[in-house]
């Protein structure tokens, strides 16, 4: 092996080399199925490349897309696909490459945050990374459990193919969106490519279907899912795993997880993206029989300070001066003034006292509101400097729905 390590932005012609290098890091295969896919989304300016000898040992890809924050959209560099060769790894080589794609993504000027999905929650915070929103896993016993009452009049189920009815789950997603915290867009082929559907990405289970909620309205939720039979001694075991729900009314929502935890010869259901605050536990017989366990999911790191603080609205008016610290991006170290009200926000640097000071990383846990101040300030991320200013920030900094990230990008 040569130590003649280079960091070097990726370009097209490095795609086969690299969708091989990232499966090799996840201990995966590129699947003659699957390859190329990822092709669709590639952007091989913002991928930055360490080359050792002119090999590839180590990538950090950023997708260019808009994250949903408490009152908006913003754009995020969506940042994956990070892997380091085995034979390279504990040598900085993942520092550079983070440096080197914040650097980027922070001379742009343009995106206020990056966001990502740890494969291993130990690793981002020394970036500044802040954890930032949680996601419920479910796994339901549909034997034990049902959800009650009935859809309205009027209302319909329509399973179907997903590619079939593409426009119209999108336009529900793209509703939601504006409503709930901690989505991702879907810009150019992103819906493509998640739904392309290879037999790769099944992994032993069915072709992907779609259910869709319909009232007077239209198309009010969907879900998409995959089945598989099973078999065990006292007769049916089959599984749904649901991909992906979305929902715009609570009459959707409960009509979609009846259908799902009501399909015959079936006794388990799967999903992995459920929000913190999501009713369904109040909505069934037997709430014990969702085992719902907790994860982290998504990682906000910010990059500017006073822009990320004026592009999202506050649940309470605020004044308040937050003592930021940022050893990376130094600007956004310093007194920072934020004053809120309803739609009215203003940030400006100041030379009054901080009312808290924290570092940027309890920044990114606090900005979409499923981490509150309180929270923090309990485990020492946040002090307080004025009495009384970690109320304020928890009750500013929330909002009415949690942040929930429904795809691992
Ligand atoms: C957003 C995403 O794409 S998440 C996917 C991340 N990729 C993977 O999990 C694939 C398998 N793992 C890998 O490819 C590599 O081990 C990586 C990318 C996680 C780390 O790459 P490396 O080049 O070894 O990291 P590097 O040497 O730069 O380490 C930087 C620091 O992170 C720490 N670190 C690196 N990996 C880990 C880990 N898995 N757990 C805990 N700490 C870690 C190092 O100890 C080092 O700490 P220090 O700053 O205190 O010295």
């Amino acid at each position: 092996m040569t130590n003649d390590l280079v960091l070097r932005t990726a370009t097209e012609a490095d795609y086969p080399e690299l969708e091989a290098h990232i499966h090799r890091a996840f201990l995966d295969d590129v699947d003659e199925d699957t390859a190329d896919l990822n092709r669709k989304v590639f952007e091989p300016g913002r991928t930055q490349l360490m080359t050792d000898d002119g090999r590839i040992v180590g990538s950090g890809l950023v997708i260019t897309r808009d994250l949903s924050v408490p009152g908006g959209v913003v754009p995020a560099a969506h940042v994956t696909g990070v892997g380091v060769a085995s034979t390279h790894r504990r040598r900085g080589v993942l520092t550079a490459l983070m440096n080197a794609m914040l650097t980027e993504a922070h001379g742009r000027g343009t995106e206020p945050l990056a966001v990502l999905w740890a494969s291993e929650g130990a690793i981002y915070g020394r970036y500044g990374y802040g954890l930032a929103s949680w996601r419920v896993s479910y796994e339901i016993a549909t034997r034990d459990t049902s959800v009650v009452g009935t859809a309205p009049d009027g209302a319909r189920l329509r399973q179907v193919a997903t590619r079939d009815v593409l426009d119209e789950i999108v336009a529900v997603y793209d509703r939601v969106l504006t409503e709930r915290p901690g989505l991702s867009t879907r810009p150019g082929q992103w819906w493509e490519y998640l739904t392309a559907d290879p037999k790769g990405w099944r992994r032993g289970m069915s072709a992907e279907r779609t259910v869709l909620y319909e009232d007077a309205g239209g198309v009010r939720g969907y879900a998409r899912f995959r089945t598989k039979a099973g078999w065990g001694n006292s007769g049916p075991d089959g599984e749904v795993r649901v991909t992906e729900l979305l929902a715009e009314t609570p009459e959707a929502h409960a009509a979609l997880w009846r259908f799902l935890t009501s399909i015959d010869l079936v006794r388990t259901v799967k999903y992995m993206h459920g929000p913190i605050d999501d009713p369904l536990p109040h909505l069934v017989t037997n709430p014990d029989a969702l085992v719902g366990s907790a994860g982290g999911s998504l990682w906000v790191r910010i990059l500017d300070v006073p822009g990320a603080l004026a592009v999202r609205r506050y649940a309470a008016p605020v004044d308040v001066v937050l003592e930021v610290t940022d050893t990376a991006f130094t600007g956004n170290t310093g007194r920072w003034r934020l004053v809120a009200d309803d739609d009215k926000v203003d940030v400006s640097r100041t030379d009054a006292d901080g009312d808290v000071a924290l570092d940027v990383r309890a920044l990114g846990s606090l900005y979409l509101g499923g981490v509150s101040a309180g929270t923090l300030a309990a485990g020492g991320l946040i002090s307080e400097r004025a009495p009384g200013a970690v109320a304020r920030l928890s009750a500013a900094f929330g909002w009415h729905r949690v942040p929930v990230s429904v795809e691992v990008f």
